[in-house]
């Protein structure tokens, strides 16, 4: 695991463009920017060009589409693959509705995602497997998390993370599991959203998707964890402040002490 990705992501400060969703969008900007990296949002499909060029890694939220909005996502996903963009994808919810795994499916035939990154209803969605999804949420189900993120990356030829109280991290050969984490992210709405930009920052300084991804998602939970740890008392409101603060000035050495990854 390289700890060490987060001072030269801080160094090099990639810019990462972002098609967000309207409910989270100001987290996924400011958790982008405390990290290090410099985020870019647009609405418009007539500067997609410019605006992948311009990044060095392009995250597509797929939380509350348009019609208009998936011609945007569809154009900028193909540019990023044309110009050899590293793409994460955040499949929001399509185990739970299903006219957005038809959207999701029509997408994927369109570019191709480096890395998927879901919660385990979504992560199941993608690789066909059964799992009763909550909304946004991962909800429930019987399935083995290891197999089903193994599954979703074979059949989606990339890196997946299935992110949860564990997140499994997998190129479909390669597998790691983060245990750091903290129960206070599911009390606010976006930490899968910042997870997704934070591993597109990651992709953008690190060419192995598979590392970038794992170091990501170590990085986010863990610094999440040490904001839950210094008080055990804290809730919501103040979780997503003190954690903007922590992203931006948690160490790789503070990280390196609290890691738990298998
Ligand atoms: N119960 C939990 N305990 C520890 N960490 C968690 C827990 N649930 C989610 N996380 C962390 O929250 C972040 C967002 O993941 P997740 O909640 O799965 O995404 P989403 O918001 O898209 O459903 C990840 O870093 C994940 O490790
Ligand atoms: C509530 C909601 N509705 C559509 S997108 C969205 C935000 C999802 O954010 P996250 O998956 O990071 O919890
Ligand atoms: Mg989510």
């Amino acid at each position: 695991m390289k700890v060490s990705l987060l001072d030269d992501l801080r160094r090099q400060n990639p810019i990462v463009f972002n098609i967000s969703n309207f409910v989270t969008v100001q987290d996924v900007a400011n958790g982008i920017n405390a990290i290090g990296a410099s985020p870019i949002m647009s609405e418009e499909v007539d500067e997609a060009d410019e605006m992948v060029q311009l990044s060095q890694a392009v995250c597509l939220n797929l939380g509350a589409f348009t019609t208009p909005q998936v011609h945007q996502i569809k154009v900028t996903g193909q540019l990023a693959n044309q110009y050899h963009k590293p793409l994460v994808v955040d499949p929001v919810a399509v185990g739970a509705v299903k006219y957005r795994a038809k959207v999701a499916e029509d997408l994927f035939k369109a570019f191709h995602p480096d890395v998927l990154r879901g919660n385990a209803g979504e992560i199941a969605a993608l690789a066909g497997i059964d799992w009763q999804a909550k909304g946004i949420d991962a909800g429930e189900g019987a399935g083995d998390l290891v197999t089903i993120a193994e599954t979703c990356a074979k059949k989606r030829e990339c890196t997946v993370i299935l992110s949860g109280p564990t997140d499994v991290i997998t190129d479909g050969t390669r597998t790691v599991q983060v245990i750091n984490g903290t129960t206070l992210f599911q009390t606010h709405v976006g930490s899968g959203d910042m997870l997704s930009s934070i591993v597109a920052a990651f992709c953008a300084i690190e060419n192995d998707y598979f590392e970038a991804a794992q170091t990501a998602c170590l990085v986010f939970a863990a610094i999440g964890q040490r904001v839950a740890q210094a008080d055990p008392q804290m809730g919501a409101g103040t979780f997503i402040i003190k954690l903007m603060d922590a992203l931006q000035q948690t160490t790789v050495a503070q990280i390196e002490a609290v890691a738990a990854y298998e």
